[in-house]
């Protein structure tokens, strides 16, 4: 197994399917967690010296923080009904708990918080849907936590990658801290399968090829991205979700194409206009 690969377990007592923290990926910034609630359950934590977006990936909840309260929020009972979710953006030094009224999934995305921004909803409106590429590299993006929206370091996004299709192509990289060029993020991947037997194809690669790692990852495996190019496929019968969690010094996404990858894309929009 993949040094890069988390797979989720089932629910422990709190209903936590799968934990990366700093510590146990190895880096600084990004902590991401999944929670597996049944209807009634309660989840409440504290968010101390992190900011946390909460992503109901599917189900319905009550979610009130130390000053704000939201009834009944959620939509989608399933990841690939493909609209935009509901989330909660809480603060550091602030508590949160979730009430699950239905059976529900959730997705914790966590990060360095100094507390400037109040917690608020971000409803299924303020999700910026598009759709990226052209042809076998078309995929759908809901921009949940996007750097135009205020947070003090979190960046999430969710990509659905179409079956036979590529996502995060060309192979792009930010793990250098190169403003205005090129932001040093670490991202993580949460990854879901439709249907959930199948596997998705991600290599995690350097320039120098110090790291080269080509996976096969199955439906809740985790993969951690500390640096370099993070390419998906989805095979032929098989769509695929990922939830990305980023954070560096600064929030920011600029990224690098691999150069000997990034003529793909214009070559696919051309093919597109024909
Ligand atoms: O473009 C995509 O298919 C998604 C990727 O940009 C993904 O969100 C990522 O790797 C961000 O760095």
């Amino acid at each position: 197994m993949s040094r890069f690969i988390i797979s989720s377990h089932s629910p422990n007592e709190e209903g936590n399917v799968v934990r990366v923290t700093p510590e146990s990926a190895g880096w600084e910034y990004v902590g991401f967690e999944v929670y597996a609630l049944t209807k009634g359950q309660t989840l409440r934590k504290e968010t101390i010296d992190q900011e946390a977006c909460l992503v109901l990936l599917k189900g319905k909840a009550n979610i009130h923080t130390r000053h704000e309260r939201w009834e009944n929020i959620g939509l989608r009972m399933d990841v690939f009904e493909k609209i935009p979710p509901y989330s909660v953006y809480v603060p550091s030094n602030d508590v949160y708990e979730v009430q699950a009224l239905t059976d529900l999934e959730l997705a914790v995305c966590l990060a360095p918080g100094k507390g400037t921004y109040p917690a608020r909803l971000i409803p299924p409106s303020e999700v910026g849907v598009e759709m990226r590429g052209a042809g076998n590299i078309e995929r759908r993006i809901h921009n949940i936590l996007p750097e135009s929206k205020p947070a003090d370091s979190l960046l999430v996004v969710e990509v659905f990658t179409p079956e036979g299709n590529w996502s995060s192509y060309p192979p792009h990289k930010h793990d250098q801290h190169n403003l205005p060029h090129e932001s040093y993020l670490e991202e993580t991947y949460y990854h879901q399968i439709n249907p959930d037997h199948g596997f998705m194809v991600q290599r995690v690669y350097t320039d120098d090829r110090s790291i080269d790692e080509t996976m096969v990852v199955k439906n809740g495996d985790v993969v951690l991205v500390p640096k370099g190019y993070h390419p998906v496929s989805a095979p032929p019968g098989y769509e695929g979700y990922y939830l990305n969690v980023m954070a560096g010094p600064v929030r920011t996404w600029k990224f690098r194409n691999d150069p000997d990858h990034e003529w793909v894309m214009e070559s696919k929009l051309a093919a597109k206009q024909k």
